[in-house]
């Protein structure tokens, strides 16, 4: 993989992640925005249906002590409207309570209360019709009384009881949220590091790859490098009917040199060589160590007549390396074959044996020479 795919990788990567972030952002805030919608509408409607039933009682307790006023007027329909609102609120608070999220043991007994009261509201009634006609209240009042402290006790009961449990509901709701989001981000922690980790065995195994095609002592490509490029070169040839051109480059009595001056000096005579290769050939020709002291530069779009003025460029170019400490003072030279075709001529295969037997001229005809195969 190129630098470059690995920048647009880690782009990609990136992205992924910021919307993975974004969308667990997103859920979470719509997690707790709902909720807190429903916790709070439970609560707040029920809350709201236990003021209201407390306020009318109030208001019943305040009726049945203007019974004992001298000035009292007795109105039978006010007192009908007023225990048909209580009985309402009673049905709409029990209601709610038993259809709310709430533990009922809590609230047994309050709602025990409420529905005491709630039978006796006929008995109520039946008085005060009785208080009506007779015009005598003592009955009908301390029954009212009666129910209407029921009624406060246990409304204000409730109202306590649920705004505790809204606040434990609350406090749990948020430990929760806080919860998810110490997960969310511990998950996202770990995609994150387990994308880093992607990304830098992705560049570890190019890193590897690029190595395997590189000769360790002259840092050039090697024969599989070679023959990767040279197949691609070879269908460009091909597509474009261009010319491809090879040259073998081999070391004339190397092993001369090795056994004279020793191993490490016949090493730094191969890397000479190799940086006098790159130097004398352009960017896009293909330059590698196929082994030992053989060498090969292969011309993309390179009639023979360039190749040649390559070839002889690296032959003259060899006879000046510089070799000191210890100074090699016999002539260091190359012999080189070069052989060049256009279209299916261009095939690897067949471009190296020739360049090879032109070698081997160039060998036999003395060396230090190039010789077209
Ligand atoms: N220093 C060094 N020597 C190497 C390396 N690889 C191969 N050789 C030596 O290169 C020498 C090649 O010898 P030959 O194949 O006889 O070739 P030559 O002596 O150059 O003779 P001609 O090619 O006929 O001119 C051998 O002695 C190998 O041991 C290397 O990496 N470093």
């Amino acid at each position: 993989m190129k630098p470059r795919q690995h920048v647009v990788l880690g782009w990609q990567l990136a992205l992924c992640f910021t919307l993975l972030v974004g969308l667990c952002a997103l859920a979470i805030g719509l997690y707790v925005a709902n909720a807190r919608q429903h916790v709070g509408a439970n609560y707040t409607a029920l809350v709201a249906d236990v003021v209201r039933a407390q306020q009318h009682s109030s208001l019943l307790r305040s009726e049945l002590l203007a019974v004992s006023a001298p000035t009292w007027n007795p109105d039978a329909e006010r007192f009908e409207n007023m225990l048909w609102r209580t009985r309402q609120h009673l049905q709409g608070v029990t209601h709610g309570l038993t259809h709310s999220q709430l533990d009922p043991q809590y609230y047994r007994t309050p709602l025990a209360r409420l529905q005491e009261a709630y039978d006796s509201l006929p008995e109520l009634e039946a008085r005060i019709d009785e208080a009506m006609v007779n015009r005598s209240h003592e009955a009908m009042l301390e029954l009212g009384l009666a129910l209407e402290n029921d009624l406060a006790w246990a409304y204000s009961e409730l109202n306590e009881y649920i705004h505790q449990a809204a606040a434990e509901q609350r406090i749990l709701m948020e430990r929760l949220t806080l919860a998810i989001g110490i997960l969310v981000l511990l998950v996202l922690l770990v995609v994150g590091g387990l994308m880093l980790a992607l990304l830098r065995l992705n560049r570890q195994r190019s890193r590897l790859a690029e190595l395997s095609r590189v000769d360790t002592l002259t840092g050039l490509h090697n024969r599989r490098h070679l023959l990767e490029e040279a197949d691609k070169l070879y269908r460009i040839s091909l597509r474009d009917t261009r010319p491809l051109s090879l040259v073998l480059i081999d070391l004339d009595h190397f092993k001369r040199i090795n056994d004279s001056y020793g191993h490490p000096v016949g090493d730094r005579l191969l890397q000479a060589l190799s940086q006098a290769l790159r130097e004398e050939t352009r960017e896009v020709d293909v330059v590698a160590r196929l082994g030992g002291e053989e060498f090969c530069i292969l011309m993309p779009d390179t009639p023979a007549p360039g190749a040649m003025e390559a070839a002889e460029r690296v032959r003259a170019r060899v006879q000046t390396l510089p070799l000191e400490q210890p100074r090699v003072t016999e002539p260091v030279t190359v012999s080189l074959g070069l052989a060049t075709g256009a279209a299916h001529e261009a095939a690897f295969d067949r471009l190296y044996s020739r360049a090879d037997r032109a070698l081997y001229a160039a060998k036999a005809k003395g060396r230090n020479r190039t010789e077209i195969g």
